[in-house]
């Protein structure tokens, strides 16, 4: 409060006099002699002990205290109190009990309005979980076994493994579900090795595995060596029993011309393993037959074994000749619709079965398949070994029929199951925002273009880009094609509406399986097109449905492009895991617009951001 004096006497004091200043009432608590008298024009009067600095102790000598609350408090101060250290600790600590409470089921405190991890997720609960501690352990596990060396694998096989299996590669090294299933398949997981000379007898109970590991991580290798392995180990055994046998009978041998020889043994008499295969691997599609095949039929050339495909691409005829050659058959892969159809008119084709894989094995479970997958595994049951499910991802309705029927099963799954590899960059693109404005057909042909134009500096001179699209639904496949060669992109469709060989030639750029010819053929086609048509150069695009999402090596691929948002977790994991194979990079894009599900691409892309596991 500040008081006007007019008069020539201070009011309060009126030890002075002035006129037309302003007197601060404080400036009256002291006494008059204090007082200074101002001199000139009036003006605001400063403290006349301001440069005394802080009292520092009371008139009856007790210390002064300075306010904790002043915004100066923690000036010119180098060290933090004590009593605000304890203060700031305690504070932290109520915060988080309150943060915990609110989590816990009856929990003090008002509901939440922090965002639970995943929630839009968790609603479609379409993964099973894997404890984040049973994660970590198996990684400490993995970290021992780091070369393909250290399995007890025929060394034959080891051989081939980078020549045959891996096309050459140099500086290999098992990936992490390898390392994990091949040492639990052999059954030397503790480190010991099996007995020389092969002749091991086989085990009492079928061992069943489940092998569940990210997409692109070597699965296919990680069951075909040690199945590969049995297979070999067992033939040697059989070898062995009827070099004995024969030995047997020598020492019995009968004497000559008194009619009681041995006959001798009819050379066109087909091969006693023609059309009872020991191994048998099933997949979904026809193409996966292929491509399973390929890299079991590129081991058989060093490691001798004989092996057939046979998918609905074959004519009856091939299948008949493969199945029922007279120089018998050892592996067989197939998809489980052809196998039960042969095994119905010859069910003898089951009866020799030591291994069964079943690859895919969400997928050959699920509703839809499972009655012909479980019908088999039925029927191969009493000559089976080994009954191995492998797969990139386990739903929950894997997990709950695993549980129910195969209680004992071993689950081998790798510590970045369900995981889409921060290697993978996914953005997202706004249909309905300028110039595309809800035309989903327009924004997909956009950012083709635009990737298109993007100059990859690591790209070789000549070389294409490849880009997959995935639809939802089967119909939108061929639509979705058409209208990107309308606006002049290299498109194909793949769905299972595609004729079997252009399917297989279709997907041969993809999986950078094209012969030395059929590329030739690709760049004179590029070298001769009619430059006066607008056309997206060096770009090859494969609109597909799910058929290319399971299992192909698409390694050629760097981007993906999901047309709509996929409807689970399971299918982003599939779909994304077409890139970024092998520790590859890869790009994936979601065209997003009103009514999608962007919550849940919010989750997923934050999941992958954060290396999480979906769920
Ligand atoms: N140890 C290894 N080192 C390097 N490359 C490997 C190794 N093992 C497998 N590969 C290669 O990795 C690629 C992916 O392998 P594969 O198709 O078996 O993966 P996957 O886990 O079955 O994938 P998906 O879940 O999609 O079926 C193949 O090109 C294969 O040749």
């Amino acid at each position: 409060m500040l008081r006007l004096a007019s008069s020539s006497l201070c009011p309060f004091c009126e030890a002075h006099a002035f006129s037309k200043a302003l007197v601060a009432p404080w400036q009256h608590t002291r006494s008059a002699a204090t007082f200074q008298k101002p001199r000139g024009p009036a003006r605001m009067n400063l403290s006349p002990r301001v440069a005394q600095g802080p009292k520092k102790a009371t008139p009856d000598g007790r210390p002064v205290r300075k306010s904790r609350n002043s915004p100066f408090n923690a000036m010119n101060t180098t060290t933090v109190p004590r009593e605000l250290q304890q203060q700031a600790a305690r504070h932290a600590a109520a915060a988080e009990e309150k943060r915990v409470n609110r989590h816990v089921k009856g929990g003090r405190g008002r509901p939440t309005k922090e965002k639970e991890p995943m929630k839009a997720l968790k609603m479609q609960r379409a993964l099973a979980s894997v404890p984040y501690e049973k994660r970590s352990r198996i990684k400490l596990e993995l970290a021992e076994r780091d070369r393909f060396e250290e399995f007890d694998l025929l060394s034959e096989i080891k051989e081939a493994v980078p020549v045959q299996a891996l096309g050459g590669m140099s500086d290999i090294a098992p990936t992490p579900i390898q390392r994990l299933a091949i040492p639990a398949m052999l059954g030397t997981e503790d480190g010991k090795r099996r007995r020389k000379g092969n002749a091991a007898p086989p085990p009492k109970e079928m061992k069943q595995f489940l092998l569940a590991a990210e997409t692109g991580s070597g699965k296919t290798l990680a069951y075909v060596l040690p199945v590969i392995d049995a297979l070999k180990r067992a033939e040697a055994l059989e070898a062995q029993q009827e070099a004995e046998a024969a030995k047997r009978e020598e020492q019995t041998k009968l004497v000559p011309g008194e009619g009681n020889e041995l006959p001798s043994p009819d050379v066109n008499e087909p091969h006693h393993t023609t059309g009872r295969p020991r191994v048998i691997i099933l997949v979904p599609t026809a193409e996966l037959v292929a491509q399973v095949g390929a890299l079991i039929k590129s081991i058989s050339h060093t490691v001798k074994f004989r092996a057939a495909m046979i998918s609905a691409n074959y004519s009856s005829t091939v299948i008949r000749n493969r199945l029922f050659s007279p120089q018998g058959i050892d592996v067989v892969v197939s998809t489980p619709h052809l196998l039960d159809s042969i095994t119905e008119s010859d069910p003898n084709v089951l009866s020799r079965v030591t291994h069964l894989v079943i690859d895919e094995a969400d997928s050959l479970l699920d509703r839809s398949f499972s009655p012909l997958t479980s019908s088999i595994i039925d029927r191969a049951t009493p000559s089976l070994q080994q009954l191995i499910l492998c797969s990139a991802t386990i739903p929950r309705s894997l997990d709950t029929y695993l549980h129910k029927r195969y209680p004992s099963i071993r689950r081998l799954t790798t510590p970045n199951l369900h995981a889409i590899p921060r290697r993978v960059q996914l953005s997202v693109v706004d249909i309905d925002k300028i110039p595309y404005q809800g035309n989903r057909d327009l924004t997909c042909a956009q950012v083709i273009w635009d990737l298109g134009k993007e100059q990859d500096e690591h790209a070789a001179p000549g070389a294409e880009k490849r880009i997959i699209v995935f639809v939802n639904e089967r119909e939108k496949a061929d639509e979705v094609a058409t209208y990107l060669q309308s606006k002049g992109i290299d498109a194909l469709a793949l769905s299972r509406d595609s004729s079997d060989r252009a399917s297989t030639a279709t997907l041969a750029a993809f999986t950078g399986t094209l012969t030395p010819a059929q590329l030739e053929k690709q760049q004179k086609d590029t070298r001769t097109a009619d430059p006066s048509t607008r056309r997206l150069r060096g770009v090859k695009v494969l609109v597909t449905t799910d058929i290319a999402s399971r299992g192909i090596d698409t390694t050629a691929a760097k981007t993906v492009i999901l047309y709509t948002v996929p409807h689970t977790s399971i299918d982003f994991i599939h779909r994304l895991g077409r890139v970024g194979r092998m520790g590859r990079r890869g790009r994936g894009m979601v065209l997003v617009g009103r009514g999608d599900r962007k919550d849940v691409v919010k989750e997923v892309r934050e999941g992958m951001f954060k290396g999480m596991a979906l769920i």
